[in-house]
């Protein structure tokens, strides 16, 4: 059973507000998110933020989310791939998250036009209640045929029984496309150790504050997955 990748999300003003010990408390992860969309500023603001967690020496994940699916900030026309250019003129980021549904241009847009090697996933996101299986299917096909190299599911469950059918589609899908999944909301904070099993390729953890309900911390998930994945 491999360990699914460690990813470490972050949402950060600028790049003053960052944690001083931010490298200590990024070691564990694999990857690191930056949530462009909780940026309070202009381009500028957001390139010097990522050129300062670049240096925390993990590969960058980054992510203008949209209102629509939990975005922090109401981006203008054009200003989510204005500020992707800027950003990878400077920093080649390891993979970028566009939504596939809420933002279908920019996704198409990330796809014509991102860095070589830089991994598009395209998202989906339901903080209010699980969408159903058979809608996951349609989303993870529809993001296969879009180009993207990835599809992630982030939903909310209620209980057990859904947190379990997110897992057994994710067993399922993920032999043909590769796919992040996990459970939002206390009810589902296993899956965030449990989906790697089934074939959920990263999980999600905080350095300092939640960037979702019933996230794990990295302190608190890193040694998990290293006790029960190989
Ligand atoms: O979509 C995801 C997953 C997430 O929502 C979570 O549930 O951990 C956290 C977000 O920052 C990230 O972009």
């Amino acid at each position: 059973m491999s360990r699914p990748s460690l990813i470490a999300s972050l949402a950060y003003p600028n790049a003053a507000a960052l944690p001083s010990d931010g490298t200590a408390r990024v070691a564990p992860a694999d990857m690191v998110e930056v949530r462009l969309d909780a940026v309070e500023g202009e381009a500028d603001t957001a390139v010097a933020l990522c050129r300062e967690v670049a240096g925390w020496g993990r590969p960058l994940l980054v992510t203008p989310r949209s209102p629509g699916e939990g975005g922090m900030r109401q981006w203008q026309a054009g200003e989510r791939s204005a500020l992707l250019d800027a950003l990878w003129a400077e920093i080649a980021p390891a993979a970028v998250d566009v939504e596939l549904r809420d933002s279908p241009r920019l996704l198409e847009w990330t796809v014509a036009n991102g860095p070589a090697g830089t991994e598009v996933i395209a998202s989906f996101h339901d903080f209010e209640g699980f969408p159903g299986v058979g809608w996951l299917e349609v989303l993870a096909l529809e993001a296969q045929a879009k180009g993207a190299d990835r599809f992630k599911a982030a939903v909310r469950v209620a209980d057990p029984g859904e947190m379990a059918d997110l897992a057994c589609w994710t067993r399922s899908r993920s032999r043909s496309f590769p796919l992040i999944t996990m459970a939002v909301g206390a009810a589902g904070s296993l899956s965030r150790l449990m989906n790697g099993a089934f074939g959920s390729g990263a999980c999600y953890a905080h350095i300092e504050e939640a960037t979702a309900p019933g996230q794990l911390s990295v302190a608190e998930l890193a040694p998990l997955l290293e006790r029960f994945y190989v």
